[in-house]
């Protein structure tokens, strides 16, 4: 096939399992994209196939701005005429923040597919060559074309918006809060059965520069949890925080008198639950989340709180506090009546 007809995909390689190799101190991170690409089995398939290395890192060291540099690489990927699809590889632990950000500032028609895996190379039966297979042959895919930024692992494909890592060491680690995936390979090919509800208009702005500097914490409830760590984070000076509250979205009568300082304060609240899966819900006073809202703080539904944390670094990125509280105001809103 002519080099002009065959389509172009762009690999954007970060790090993660799927680059690392095993040594005495651990595993980590050191293939690049090129050499991802050549255990992949895709040299010879009939797509054009172009790397890049952003980070040669497991995710768990990353920070908001690695999260930059990977949104400013895909963006202007996707603005490229000749790239029909754009793959992500990345380590899974914090796939959901990078499927986040991407997620809410992707933009056109160009398909973007992320993916990893539990296995490093040096293992035998590594899951890594397969899924970037499969994220290739995705990306490069007209039913993959419009439908924004997805993940591909394990044989099925997820939302963006909504999935998160559930588990620690299976090879289908991924899952959405309320459940199910929007799609499956099928051989060699994507078969979509399902539109997730995306963010959709409520699309942002790419981050600024001064996102990798903004401070936006997560706290966790717990039984006997008091204020002190909302205090320290309101201290510290951050812009906003993610509770991790109990169950659906309670987070207990010491965090909530904090919630009322650090709203007060112009801290940007959010509350979520530590809960697995499903969505928080105004049902409790005495310390629950109808006592949380009253504080000022916004019941997240069913995002979970890792990407609900990037909404709100986004959020204050793009305005002044009263500006993010407003937008977060209506970014809850359909939640507001989940009983
Ligand atoms: N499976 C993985 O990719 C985990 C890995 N350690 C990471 O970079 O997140």
């Amino acid at each position: 096939m002519a080099q002009r007809d065959r389509r172009r995909v762009v690999v954007i390689a970060t790090g993660g399992t799927i680059a690392s190799r095993s040594s005495d101190s651990g595993a980590r991170a050191q293939d690049t994209g090129e050499q991802l690409l050549e255990q992949s089995g895709l040299e010879d398939s009939e797509l054009d196939l172009e790397s890049q290395d952003i980070a040669v890192t497991n995710s768990f060291n990353f920070d908001l701005g690695d999260l930059v540099a990977i949104c400013s690489a895909v963006a202007h990927a996707t603005s490229r005429e000749d790239v029909h699809g754009v793959v992500v590889t990345h380590g899974t632990d914090t796939m959901e923040e990078t499927l986040a950000i991407l997620a809410l500032t992707h933009r056109g028609e160009t398909p973007v597919v992320l993916t990893g895996a539990q296995r490093s190379p040096d293992q035998a039966d590594s899951d890594g060559p397969r899924n970037l297979r499969d994220a290739v042959r995705t990306a490069a895919s007209d039913s993959a074309r419009g439908r924004g930024v997805m993940l591909v692992f394990g044989g099925a494909i997820h939302a963006a918006w909504g999935t998160s890592k559930q588990q620690t060491l299976a090879m289908q680690p991924f899952e959405h809060r309320s459940g199910g995936v929007i799609g499956r390979m099928y051989g060699h090919a994507p078969y979509f059965f399902s539109t997730p509800e995306a963010p959709g208009q409520r699309q942002l702005q790419l981050p600024s520069e001064g996102f990798a500097r903004l401070r936006v914490d997560c706290i966790l409830s717990y039984p006997g949890a008091d204020g002190a760590l909302l205090e320290a984070s309101l201290a510290a000076g951050a812009q906003g925080a993610v509770i991790a509250a109990h169950g659906a979205g309670n987070p207990g009568k010491h965090l909530v008198h904090a919630i009322e300082h650090a709203v007060e304060a112009g801290m940007l609240i959010a509350v979520g639950s530590r809960a697995s899966a499903g969505a928080v819900a105004p049902i409790y006073g005495g310390g629950g989340a109808v006592d949380a809202v009253a504080a000022g703080a916004h019941l997240l539904g069913d995002i979970p709180v890792t990407q609900a944390r990037i909404l709100l670094a986004l959020l204050v990125d793009q305005g002044t506090v009263e500006q993010a509280r407003a937008a977060l105001d209506e970014w809850t809103t359909p939640f507001r009546d989940l009983t």
